[in-house]
This record gives C-alpha cells, structure tokens and sequence, in this order.
C-alpha cells in the first residue's frame, strides 16, 4: 500500500514538474541606476504572477540572453528617462536582440518607463521601446487602464512624487501591465 502511495505522490509530482516546465513564459526586463524603473519592473512581475499558469522571469537587461528571449511568450521592457530619451544601455540591449529569420515575431511585448519630471521623457521612451519591438513584428500591447495607454509609467522626481518610493499610483499601473499580458499570453 505504502509503495503505491509512494508511486502515486511520484507521479503526481512529475506531472507537475512537466506541466510547469510547460507553463508560457514571461521575460520582465530593465535597466535601473537608481532602483526606481527596478521597483516599476517588480510590480508588474506581482501582476503577471496573479495570472495562474504563467512562468515569470525577472531580470536587468545585462542578465538576459539571447536564449531568455527566445523562450519568452511575453517580453516586457523597462527603461529610464535620459535626455527625453531611452537610456543607452537598454537601446544597446534592443539593438543585440536576434533578427535574422525574426524569432521574436508575434511575441507579446510591452514598454514601461520611469523619468524624473512630469511629461518630460516617458512617453518617448515607452513609444522607442513600441517602436523596436514592432521592427521586430512583435504585437505591442499596453496597460490595463487607459491611463497606462502606451505602458506602465512611472514619475520619480517631481512633487508630489519625489519620494524615495515609487508613488503607489504608478505601482499599480507596474501591476495591471504584468496582469494584462499574463492573462493575454494565456490567451495566445
Ligand atoms: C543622465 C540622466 C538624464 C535624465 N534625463 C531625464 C529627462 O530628460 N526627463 C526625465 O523625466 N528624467 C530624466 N532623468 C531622471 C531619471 O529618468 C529618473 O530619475 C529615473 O526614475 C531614474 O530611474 P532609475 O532609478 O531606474 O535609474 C535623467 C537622469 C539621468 C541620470
């Protein structure tokens, strides 16, 4: 009896094992210098790991390889504002993306953005981002509310946001951005 519950409980456990392995997967990635675009990035990871049945990776631009991309349903990327435009690093990252054959086409991908000042840069970046991911035939998506229209967005540096924290507002358009494309990767 106890052999057969032992085979059971083994089974059980690596059919899950394999229905997880199984589970789309969605690549949030950033580059963040002072924290905030990091802090964007981790909630809308908690919005799309509300969706049951997604595998969600979190991780900078400089962690990601090429094979992250490749096995990504979904990627999102994040950047802070530099000069009204996207940080060189993470237009870097984009442009070492693979193109030949275009492996990324038909992809879920969104944009999100975090920039010192009111409607000084966030737009601009989230839409550069849109930009290369449409060269890429990606199929941009962005936020839940219209609010977060062009992506999740965050200000960090203009009263009345300027706290060392990420405004609660801004973190919750992060989370219904994560939970959109969760649901939409299920979807596909
Ligand atoms: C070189 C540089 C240029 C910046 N230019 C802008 C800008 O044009 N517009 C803006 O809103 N914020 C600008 N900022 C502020 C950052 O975008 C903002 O502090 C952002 O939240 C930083 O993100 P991080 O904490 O993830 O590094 C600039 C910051 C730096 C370092």
């Amino acid at each position: 009896m106890k052999k057969i519950v032992f085979l059971m409980g083994l089974w059980m456990g690596l059919s899950f094992l394999s229905l997880s392995q199984k589970m789309p997967e969605i690549l949030i990635t950033y580059y963040s210098q002072s924290g905030s675009t990091k802090a964007l990035a981790e909630s809308i990871a908690e919005g799309a790991k509300s969706v049951t049945g997604v595998k969600v990776n979190l991780l900078p631009i400089d962690q990601v390889t090429s094979q992250h991309l490749l096995d990504a349903r979904a990627i999102l990327v994040g950047s802070p504002v530099y000069n009204a435009n996207i940080a060189p690093p993470v237009q870097e990252f984009i442009n070492s993306w693979p193109f030949e054959g275009r492996p990324l086409k038909d992809k879920i991908g969104a944009a999100f953005s975090t920039g010192g000042g009111i409607s000084i840069g966030e737009e601009l970046v989230m839409l550069n981002i849109i930009h290369s991911m449409l060269i890429q035939g990606m199929i941009v998506v962005g936020g839940e509310e219209t609010e977060a229209a062009f992506g999740a967005s965050a200000v960090t540096g203009e009263p009345p946001f300027e706290s060392e924290k990420v405004d609660e507002i801004f973190i919750e358009k992060g989370f219904g951005l994560g939970k959109r494309v969760g649901e939409l990767v299920l979807k596909f």
